[in-house]
Order: structure tokens, then sequence, then C-alpha cells
């Protein structure tokens, strides 16, 4: 029987495991309200310091707009009481074979210059005693997402969440995306992505690999 409350938070800091996202202890002592005053303010200053005149009517909300885009949109995952809870049901009618979510949009950030990363995940999973709702899976990806992030970690985080929640090693999790850290700024190489891909269990196995691969390859939906 598998603790509850390790399902819960396994991608996350305050569980021991090497994918850690690396949070202070007190990381969630404010609440979000006084993280945006704070934020609000030191960011008027980085704009101050760019030279930007804060009483024009256009600029004066944009600390406070930025704030609240941190805390509230683009890393809400960082919280895990904004977990998505993942429901499982019963494998009643014993599907054994792969089941693959495909096409899941990721919006993260990158850790190194706070800059958009964008692309797709594609997962699969067999199931064993259980299966999961689809759409926490979609969901699962987006929280993880929603922090400042490198691929390999993102990609970790949502594989071992799956893992312990499905109760099986037998995941497959992999993520295609820009990163305009690469593209936007220093080599500005506007062509490539990056792919990651980590899986374990039957995954293991080469065949069992290009099967998802096929798919993925393939369809469009
Ligand atoms: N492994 C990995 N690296 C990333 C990811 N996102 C960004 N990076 C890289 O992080 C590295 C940071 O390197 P630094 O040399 O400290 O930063 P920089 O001077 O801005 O590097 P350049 O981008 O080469 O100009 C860069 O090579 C980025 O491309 C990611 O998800 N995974
Ligand atoms: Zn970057």
């Amino acid at each position: 029987m598998m603790n509850k409350d390790l399902i819960e938070n396994i991608g996350d800091n305050h569980i021991s495991t090497n994918i850690e996202t690396p949070l202070l202890p007190n990381a969630f002592d404010k609440s979000d309200d006084e993280k945006i005053e704070n934020i609000k303010h030191h960011f008027a200053k980085i704009m101050e310091e760019l030279g930007l005149d804060l009483t024009d009517d256009s600029l004066s909300g944009t600390p406070y707009r930025f704030a609240k885009m941190y805390v509230k949109e683009l890393f809400y995952g960082l919280n895990p009481k904004n977990k998505p809870k993942l429901s499982v049901f019963e494998n009643k009618y014993k599907y054994k074979k792969m089941l693959v979510e495909q096409n899941i949009t990721i919006d993260s950030s990158c850790e190194h210059h706070f800059l958009p990363i964008t692309g797709h995940a594609h997962i699969a999973y067999i199931p064993k005693d259980k299966v999961i709702g689809l759409s926490k899976i979609n969901r699962l990806v987006d929280y993880y997402a929603h922090r400042p992030q490198v691929q390999e970690r993102l990609s970790l985080q949502i594989l071992k969440d799956l893992q312990a929640v499905l109760n099986t090693k037998d995941v497959i999790v992999m993520i295609s995306a820009k990163h305009l850290c690469v593209s936007s700024r220093g080599i500005k190489d506007k062509d490539s992505f990056t792919t990651t891909i980590e899986y374990d269990g039957a995954f293991n196995n080469e065949l069992q690999r290009n099967e998802f691969f096929g798919i993925v390859n393939n369809s469009s939906t």
C-alpha cells in the first residue's frame, strides 16, 4: 500500500529525491498576495534602473501585472498546494496495452534565463491495476511546466509522479521543445529544438519504445 501523501508530492521539493526543484525551506511561508506585493516593488526598481518612466500610463501597471503573472500564472506550479489531484480508477476492463497521451502543450520557462520553453509532451504507460483520468496527465504536465525548469528535470518529475500514482514503472515521457534562450538571444538559432526521452520498465525494451515512437510520429490529431 503506497502512502497517499508520498504519491501526491513525489517530484516536489519536500520529498527527498534527486529530481526536486531547488526551493528554500520557507518557500511558501508568505501568501501569494505578499509575494505579488514584494515582486511588484522589486520589478519597478528593475524598470527604473533600465531608465523607464513609471508614471507613463502604459507602464505604471506593469510591475503589478508582472508580479501577478509570475506568482499566479507562469510559476503557479512551484507551490504544491496547486498540484492537481490525480484521479485513478481501477482497471476493471483489464486494459494491458500501451495508452498514449500525445501533443500535450508545454508552456514552461527556462530557469537560467527565465525565458519561455514551448513545445509538446508525448506520454505513454502500460496499466497494471490502475488507470488514470486522461486530463490528469495533461494537468500534471502543466503543473510541473509552470516552474523555472530545465527540460531534463521536467521530464523526470512527470515520469516519477506517474509511476507512483499508477503503481508501475512502465511509463515513457518524451518532450520536444524550443527554448527561447537559444532561439531569441545568445546563439539565436531559430530552427533547433530539444528532445528529451525518459522511461523505465517495459519501455527499456526497444520494441516497446519503437511502438511508442511509431504512434507519436504518425498521428496528428
Ligand atoms: N541542459 C539544459 N540546458 C539548458 C536548458 N535551458 C537552457 N539551457 C542552457 O543553459 C546554459 C547556460 O549557460 P551559461 O553559459 O551560464 O549562460 P549564457 O552565457 O547565457 O549561455 P549562452 O546561451 O550560450 O549565451 C545555456 O547553454 C542554455 O542553452 C535546459 O532545459 N537544459
Ligand atoms: Zn535559458
